[in-house]
């Protein structure tokens, strides 16, 4: 008999490790604290450990997920992941998301944004399960631990296709930041088509981004980077920045430590090619 995955074998620690936290995830997750609670509570939780939520390193964005999303943005109830910002009056938020990690792994990216940008949204977009629980208990538990300064309530993720479905989290317009950081390189020929970039996608990203919106590009593989720059700058709706721009903007300092991906190239001493592009005004609006 064929043995299980370590994650389905009911006897293995992941799998005890995985219950615990789904169902910590099922209690936590959409739960506005209380401010009368924070005297009495003393508990901090765990930060959650990678090695409990192993899971393949790609997941194809062409195959059906049974992915959940919602028909049209004004579908979309925020409230659930940003609980901080919505209007306990009126019921309605008092943010939109502006900014969109794609692609986020595990989210290291969004927890450094966050308390530099602590009036903006930031939503993280993850294709793999495990990769999206594990985010999921990292913003729970550094919620749970800042609870006085209300940090992190600004940052969330979303398993979802960002390949697939954006204009149904987002309205036009709606973003003033997309990063693409250290996205699956997809080195054969034959897998470009699977590239995060392409001229189709990027009329979308176009399109949820606002007019002077930055797409944000960073990889170690400097083939992949080359065709990120060919197709973004053949692209009518954006322009790159320059060097100057780059090195006064906050986020290309952060996007180049604070990815995980980005701190293994760090520890083998490779090379990390960054792009920035604008969103141009649609030519129908000059
Ligand atoms: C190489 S990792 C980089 C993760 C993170 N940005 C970093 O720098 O540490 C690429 C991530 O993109 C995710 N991904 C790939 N295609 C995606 C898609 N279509 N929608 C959402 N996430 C996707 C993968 O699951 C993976 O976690």
């Amino acid at each position: 008999m064929k043995a299980k995955p370590l994650s389905q074998d009911s006897g293995s620690r992941r799998y005890a490790y995985r219950v615990n936290k789904q169902e910590n995830r099922k209690e936590l997750k959409h739960v506005k604290i209380d401010e009368k609670s924070v005297e009495s509570k003393t508990e901090t939780l765990d930060l959650p450990k990678k090695k409990f939520y192993r899971q393949r390193a790609h997941s194809n964005p062409f195959s059906d997920h049974q992915l959940e999303y919602p028909l049209s943005p004004e579908e979309m109830d925020w409230s659930k992941l940003y609980p901080e910002f919505k209007d306990p009056t009126t019921g309605d938020m008092t943010k939109k998301v502006t900014v969109a990690d794609i692609g986020c792994g595990f989210g290291g990216l969004m927890v450094d944004l966050s308390p530099e940008f602590p009036d903006d949204l930031i939503l993280g977009m993850e294709i793999r399960v495990q990769v999206t629980n594990y985010v999921e208990d990292r913003i729970i538990a550094l919620r749970n631990n800042n609870i006085e300064s209300k940090r992190y309530q600004n940052i969330n993720v979303l398993r979802a296709n960002a390949m697939k479905f954006l204009p149904n989290f987002f309205t036009k317009g709606q973003l003033s930041k997309m990063f693409f950081c250290f996205p699956d390189p997809h080195f054969k020929q034959r897998k470009h088509k699977a590239r995060i970039i392409t001229n189709t996608l990027l009329s979308e990203y176009a399109y949820v981004l606002k007019e002077g919106g930055i797409v944000y590009t960073i990889t170690d593989v400097e083939d992949l980077h080359n065709w990120m720059v060919k197709h973004l700058e053949e692209h009518p709706l954006f322009e790159r920045l320059d060097r100057t721009w780059e090195n006064g903007d906050k986020c290309v300092s952060i996007m180049l430590n604070a990815t995980e991906e980005g701190k293994k190239v760090e520890r083998k001493k490779g090379d990390k090619f960054v792009a920035c592009f604008k969103r141009l005004p649609n030519p129908s609006d000059l």
